[in-house]
């Protein structure tokens, strides 16, 4: 974005101020508050995270990897370590179009048809010899270095003798001759067989996502097909009877902002979307959909509050869920949970989780970063997870409470996202200085959209719980601590999954004016 001066972020507007907690929000919400009939203990933000991981990471056992053709693999988590199928290169070969040259110069010219790529390797070139060679090529037996074309002349030497007798021209030469128009250096310009790797060698370590780069060093090591994790499968229900699907708001009734955005967003975390179902305020619905999915997680959005249609709570204590996070010490999004759904007898390995989202969308998309982003990551990684401090995971079919599963195993600025023995793939927050003041809230964590700019982060407006137009424009969001943060103040960004926007939209520059 053509942001080259971004102004001063500015408080939410009046109306969502207290949820968008500027310092005058003292009132702590659901988080410290009443809902009827229901408990709330929201999870300090740094602690949810670590939740989702244990989660994801205890519903890991039984989901089998496997076998993908190269073409259909991109994307997915390597299950294994890419290991190398053949040395590479996997013959001596020429680097460039010349001369493959034995010994020192010059050298008589071995005068057949060219060695090419994909030709069986030439007869052996005794010393002072050279052939005509092609990038590619393997280079014949006795080769002791590679001529560029450019760096060679050749000659064909006069033989003694008379000229021709009718036509005058001088004697027929005798064998071409080659010569270096620069040093020759052993070696030069041949690629040995085995330079990149051995068969056998580790190229990538489990866990690596497939990228285009990987599909071709696979394809290059020898590969057909990939070993990989199964993608985390997804189903999104939307709760609510106020919304539309199409045409502009009217009477009360608004557009659904969130069933077009959370299945690309999924997806573009990892996840298999099976569908994007739209449950209205029907509590029947929604327990028969829970109960009904076969997805690894459920994405709920709204109903988490405690209004007289928010039957999130209620349907999920009829299905057996256990709450594992219930209210979140952040904002927007603080009504977020993430439930541990009862195993289906047909499947009892299979553990399903719901994530629900606040019905705000911009607290639907903390909900997302928050819970279900680290969730999916630690679902699909390959190595046995533990978190820091904890040795072994969650037995799936019996495991801890929901006390024991939420509580936390890190504290504040320990190495939250650290998996022992192996990378972690859960989105790592990177430090970047905030350019200007981020009011904070008095108690939670706040994500705010910035975009990056100048080495720094830029805090954007329209950053209410209920708009997107903040975000719409952002490259991540900053991690706000209790209190607020000053300029320059060094803060965790969590990046969206997708390129940065700096530089694409320019003309969304005005809409921070
Ligand atoms: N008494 C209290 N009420 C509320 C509190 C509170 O602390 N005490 N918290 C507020 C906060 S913060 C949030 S966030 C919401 C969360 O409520 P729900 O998850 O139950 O969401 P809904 O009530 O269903 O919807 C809230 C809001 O979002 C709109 N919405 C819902 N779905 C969509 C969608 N798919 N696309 C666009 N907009 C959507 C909905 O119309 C509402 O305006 O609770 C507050 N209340
Ligand atoms: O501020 Mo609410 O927390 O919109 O989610």
């Amino acid at each position: 974005m053509s942001l080259k001066e971004p102004p001063p972020v500015v408080p939410a507007p009046p109306g969502d101020a207290p949820d968008s907690t500027g310092p005058a929000d003292e009132n702590p919400g659901p988080a410290g508050g009443a809902k009827a009939g229901h408990a709330h203990r929201a999870t300090a933000w740094p602690e949810a995270r670590a939740a989702a991981r244990r989660a994801g990471a205890g519903a890991r056992a039984g989901r089998e990897p496997s076998g993908l053709p190269l073409g259909e693999a991109l994307g997915r988590v390597l299950a294994g370590p890419l290991t190398a199928l053949a040395d590479l290169p996997s013959f001596d070969t020429s680097a460039m179009d010349g001369w493959a040259v034995a010994g020192p110069g010059p050298w008589h010219v071995r005068e057949e048809a060219a060695v090419l790529a994909g030709h069986a390797p030439a007869a052996a070139l005794a010393t002072g010899e050279a052939v005509r060679i092609a990038t590619g090529a393997p280079v014949p037996p006795g080769t002791t270095a590679v001529l560029r074309t450019e760096h060679s002349r050749t000659e064909r030497p006069r033989s003694e003798g008379p000229e021709h007798p009718r036509t005058g021209e001088p004697p027929r030469g005798g064998r071409l001759l080659l010569r270096a128009l620069r040093e020759v250096v052993g070696g030069q310009d041949i690629r040995p067989r085995g330079q990149e790797c051995r068969s056998g060698d580790e190229l990538l370590p489990a866990g690596t996502t497939v990228t285009p780069a990987v599909l071709g060093l696979a394809a290059a090591a020898g590969y057909d097909a990939l070993r990989v994790l199964p993608r985390p499968r997804v189903e999104i229900l939307v709760l609510g009877d106020e919304l539309l699907t199409a045409g502009l708001p009217h009477d009360g009734l608004i557009r659904d902002a969130l069933g077009p955005m959370l299945g690309p967003w999924l997806a573009a975390l990892g996840a298999d979307v099976l569908a994007t179902r739209r449950i209205g305020d029907d509590a029947e619905a929604l327990y028969a959909a829970v109960t009904g999915s076969t997805a690894d997680l459920v994405v709920t959005t709204g109903g988490t509050a405690a209004g007289p249609v928010d039957h999130v709570h209620r349907v999920l204590d009829k299905a057996g869920a256990v709450l594992l996070v219930d209210g979140v010490k952040v904002r927007p999004g603080h009504p977020m949970l993430l439930a541990r759904l009862g195993a289906d007898p047909a499947r009892p390995r299979h553990v399903r989780h719901l994530v629900g989202l606040p019905g705000n969308p911009l607290a639907a998309v903390s909900g997302l970063l928050t819970l279900a982003a680290p969730l999916l990551a630690a679902l699909t990684e390959p190595a046995p997870f533990a978190e820091p401090g904890s040795s072994t995971e969650p037995d799936p079919s019996t495991g801890p409470g929901p006390s024991a599963e939420a509580e936390p195993s890190t504290g504040p600025g320990a190495p939250a996202e650290s998996g022992a023995g192996s990378e972690p793939r859960t989105p790592v927050p990177y430090r970047v200085p905030v350019r200007d003041e981020v009011h904070g809230h008095p108690h939670d964590t706040r994500l705010v959209p910035v975009v990056r700019h100048g080495g720094t982060a830029v805090p954007l407006r329209y950053n209410g719980p209920a708009m997107l137009r903040g975000i719409a424009a952002a490259d991540g969001l900053v991690v706000v601590p209790p209190g607020g943060a000053r300029p320059g103040q060094e803060l965790d960004v969590l990046d969206l999954p997708w390129p940065p926007t700096a530089g694409a939209v320019p003309a969304q520059g005005a809409c921070f004016t």
